[in-house]
């Protein structure tokens, strides 16, 4: 029996740089969305995501110290139970529905477990439906290099396959089929920057793990052993080697990430010789790659730059900056490569003077 009033909430998850704030941008400019509350997990020093998102900040709630599935898994806890409580209480508007935006690495699995077995969820929300999104660019490479990757698509109960206008017929049929292969019953759409009709992914039905492939009830099981095992890692960097629950939803060993901020305008053509030379010799490494920049030639007008691997979108220039704070920031989740060659790399092909690179987040 579903009480009336348990929230639904919608977890969307995918890899890195799969489109997962594309496709919650749209949803969150639909009707169908209104009183809709989000709930945004960023994996990284410095948020950017929150920043992306066109919404009015009273539909956002961000999680930004660290990965849902590990160490931010408490406080996703406490921002569900807290909107609840001022939701009952009348200090917030009557929202009808969460979406939780997961980071690009996490294992979704805990996270469902959490929302399933928290007492201060429990009862208050149900889980409504998983959705994840697949790059049909990167899909294919993805899934063979990173089980979370594997993970997000089998226990998903809708398949959004995004960035199909960069992918050719023949290998979206091979991803596709792909993806039938790890997750038969869920459904599958293809995507068009983020557009996509609420009603493929909304009210998926109560999630049932029984009814997932066998992989999926054994990841449950395990994850329900890790979730009730002491927890003695508050604060990680999820790059697996401190997670005690290692063998069960660590991240690839060797992932990490960190944040530069850079506090001098940046030359539009330096800039873009410093992206030629890190996505050709650097592309396979850099997972994800996200930045706003101070253009020197633009001031007012900061530019958003996105990586994923080889491949980067074509920069998008802003009408105005999100915030006060008008200094460049990058974020970078890479495999293996150090900071210090970031550094040197800014300084070298981008002009950018080392003294105006800073390394803690604001
Ligand atoms: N051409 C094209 N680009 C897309 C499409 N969907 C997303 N993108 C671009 O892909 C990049 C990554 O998209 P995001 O929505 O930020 O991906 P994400 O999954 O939220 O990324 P993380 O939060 O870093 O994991 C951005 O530059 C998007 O503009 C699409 O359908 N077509």
């Amino acid at each position: 029996m579903i009480a009336v009033d348990q929230i639904p909430v919608t977890v969307l998850t995918g890899f890195l740089g799969s489109g997962k704030t594309t496709v919650l941008n749209h949803l969150l400019r639909q009707p169908e969305l209104n009183g809709v509350v989000a709930i945004i997990n960023e994996f990284g020093e410095v948020a950017l995501d929150h920043l992306l998102v066109e919404s009015s900040e009273d539909r956002l709630a961000l999680l930004d110290n660290g990965c849902i599935c590990c160490s931010v898994r408490d406080d996703l806890i406490e921002t569900l139970a807290d909107l609840a409580g001022r939701r009952a209480a009348g200090t917030v508007p009557p929202f009808h529905r969460v979406l939780v935006e997961t980071t690009g690495l996490a294992d979704p699995v805990p996270v469902l477990h959490t929302l399933m077995t928290a007492p201060e969820v429990v009862g208050r929300y149900r889980i409504d439906g998983v959705v994840a999104t697949v790059d049909a660019v990167n899909g294919a490479r993805t899934l063979e290099a990173h089980v979370e990757a594997v993970r997000q698509i089998a226990v998903a109960d809708r398949l959004l396959v995004t960035k199909t206008d960069l992918a050719a017929e023949d290998a979206l049929a091979r991803l596709d089929a792909r993806l039938a292969a790890i997750n038969p019953v869920a459904t599958r759409a293809h995507v068009r920057n983020g557009v996509v009709d609420p009603a493929k992914v909304l009210d998926a039905g109560l999630f049932d793990p029984s009814a997932r492939s066998a992989d999926v009830v054994r990841w449950f099981d395990l994850a329900s052993q890790a979730v009730n095992a002491p927890h003695h890692h508050a604060e990680h960097d999820c790059d697996g080697a401190e997670c005690g629950h290692h063998s069960h939803h660590a991240h690839d060993a060797g992932v990490s990430s960190y944040s530069l901020i850079i506090d001098e305008p940046i030359q539009r053509d330096a800039f873009a010789r410093w992206l030629d030379y890190v996505a050709a010799l650097k592309g396979e490494d850099l997972l994800r790659f996200k930045a706003i920049v101070h253009v020197a030639e633009q001031p007012d007008a900061p530019v958003v730059v996105h990586g994923v691997q080889h491949v980067f979108h074509p920069p998008i220039t802003l009408q105005g900056w999100p915030s006060a704070d008008r200094r460049s920031r990058l974020v970078f989740i890479v495999r293996g490569i150090p900071r210090r060659i970031i550094e040197n790399t800014l300084c070298k092909f981008a002009a950018v003077s080392r003294a105006a690179i800073q390394r803690s987040a604001a």
